[in-house]
């Protein structure tokens, strides 16, 4: 997308060993975009496996209304083509923000860059820890909306190219607690902005989760305007 990064925003450059990750993600001929989902699918389990266990000695961090359901809600924005995958998960404050999806820690992943860079074979990614990046793969534009209950809530922005930037969140809906990924689709991507491809994926990733996944679709911008009846009738 043509737009920029949020002016007031606090600007972070991404750890070398990132950029180049991103880099090859972006410009990868990795034909099985798909994998992507999987990739969020499972973030998004082991934020709200950790809060879940956290409930187990203090019930108290899960809130109260909507907060306490652990689940996960896909929506289609089919008007502003976005994909959003929202979880109730522990969430991310903004320092977690800025380490988890600024750098790498793991150091097996500059093996796995050196690999996918022959191989092009990006399907362990998620074994490497870097999953999330194959965001990049459908999208040019992502944004991660979080909410920790030590924090206030935080959006992280990035198009992958080297930069990413912080902001505190004055604009979004309140998510209570957890984190929403908010995929700006690319024009060739568009056929995840359709309900029968996601319930398709979400069935294939969904096998192991433990948390239910809703799928929300917007509704339908084209709206069918009926023919016009011929005036043969009377
Ligand atoms: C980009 C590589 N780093 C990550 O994916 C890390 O970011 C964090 N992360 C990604 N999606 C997340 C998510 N949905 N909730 C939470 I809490 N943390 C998340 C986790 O620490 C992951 O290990």
């Amino acid at each position: 997308s043509s737009r920029s990064l949020r002016n007031n925003a606090e600007k972070f450059e991404f750890q070398a060993e990132v950029s180049r990750l991103m880099d090859i993600i972006v410009n990868s001929l990795y034909s099985n975009k798909d994998i992507f989902l999987r990739e969020l699918i499972s973030n998004a389990s082991d934020a709200l496996d950790k809060i879940r266990f956290l409930s187990l000695t203090d019930k108290e961090v899960l809130g109260e209304g909507d907060a306490t359901k652990l689940d996960m809600q896909i929506k289609l924005d089919k008007e502003k083509k976005i994909l959003s995958l929202r979880d109730r998960g522990i969430g991310m404050t903004k320092e977690d923000l800025i380490k988890n999806l600024g750098t790498i820690a793991k150091s097996g992943t500059s093996a796995f860059v050196e690999k996918v860079q022959s191989s092009g074979d990006l399907n362990l990614i998620g074994q490497f820890g870097v999953g999330f990046y194959s965001v990049y793969l459908v999208a040019d534009y992502v944004e991660v909306v979080s909410k920790h209950n030590d924090d206030k809530q935080y959006v992280w922005e990035s198009k992958a190219d080297g930069a990413f930037a912080i902001s505190e969140d004055t604009w979004n809906e309140p998510l209570g607690r957890g984190t929403e990924i908010r995929l700006h689709l690319r024009d060739e991507a568009q056929e995840y902005l359709e309900e029968s491809k996601l319930k398709e994926l979400v069935k294939r990733y969904s096998e192991f989760i433990n948390f239910p996944i809703y799928i929300w679709a917007s509704k339908e911008v084209d709206v069918e305007v009926p023919a016009d009846e011929d005036d043969s009738g009377d």
